[in-house]
């Protein structure tokens, strides 16, 4: 057993910070319009490697989400993610997912890419949701291979827990993953690359208003 309490629903969109070197405040700022435009799940991935702003960027970002009643995830840090209780996603070349399990309060996520075994394996050792993609290609993330859209019913209904979809979502092909079963739709550029974010987020948003 773990002391976790019960996870917060991953539903929605689940928006994921980019990479633009811009420091906390204006940081905050781009996520606080994308939670106004009604992302509900917002995660922290940052590749720089840089300690001292991951935790200043990621204190900010738990503090406003926490107002904010969003779920706040950390991308590929335990350490941070449990300093800041927050949720935690983790992919193949990341930590491992059971002991992760054990220091995370919140939601813990896996990456399981086009593998349906992946998902089964994740949620033995303890993952609240499963992750599959990329749907679409993703300038983000050019190299990963096309997943499955039936991956995400079937995760729902054989695993018991929240399908996300990931890889090049739009607001345009976003809808038919919702359609095949995906509980939430996490989304970079689509929306912190949007010259008006809110904007951008309430398109994703209301592709579950119909669901
Ligand atoms: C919701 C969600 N799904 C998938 C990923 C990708 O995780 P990973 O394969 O570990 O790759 P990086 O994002 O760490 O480059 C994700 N971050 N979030
Ligand atoms: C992190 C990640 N994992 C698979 S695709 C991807 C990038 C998603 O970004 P975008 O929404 O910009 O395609
Ligand atoms: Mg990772």
């Amino acid at each position: 057993m773990t002391n976790r309490p019960t996870a917060p629903a991953i539903s929605g969109l689940y928006a994921i910070t980019d990479d633009q070197r811009e420091g906390p405040a204006a940081l905050t700022e781009r996520v606080a319009a994308a939670l106004d435009g009604g992302a509900r799940v917002i995660q922290y991935r940052d590749k720089s490697g840089d300690g001292d702003r991951r935790r200043a960027e990621a204190a900010a970002l738990a503090e406003l989400c926490r107002a904010r009643g969003a779920t706040f995830i950390v991308n590929d840090d335990p350490d941070l993610a449990a300093e800041l209780g927050a949720g935690l996603h983790l992919g193949a070349d990341d930590p491992d997912l059971a002991a992760a399990r054990a220091r995370i309060t919140g939601p813990l996520g896996a990456s399981c890419y086009n593998d349906p075994e992946r998902a089964r394996t994740a949620v033995a050792a303890g993952a609240d949701y499963v992750a599959f993609g990329r749907y679409f290609p993703s300038t983000t993330k050019p190299d990963n291979p096309p997943a499955d859209p039936a991956l995400l019913g079937r995760a729902r209904a054989e695993l018991g827990v929240p399908a996300v979809a990931i890889g090049g979502i739009t607001p345009e092909n976003g809808g038919e993953l919702v359609a095949a079963g995906a509980d939430a739709l996490a989304v970079i550029h689509g929306v912190f690359g949007a010259a008006d974010i809110a904007a951008a987020a309430r398109r994703y948003a209301a592709l579950f208003d119909a669901d």
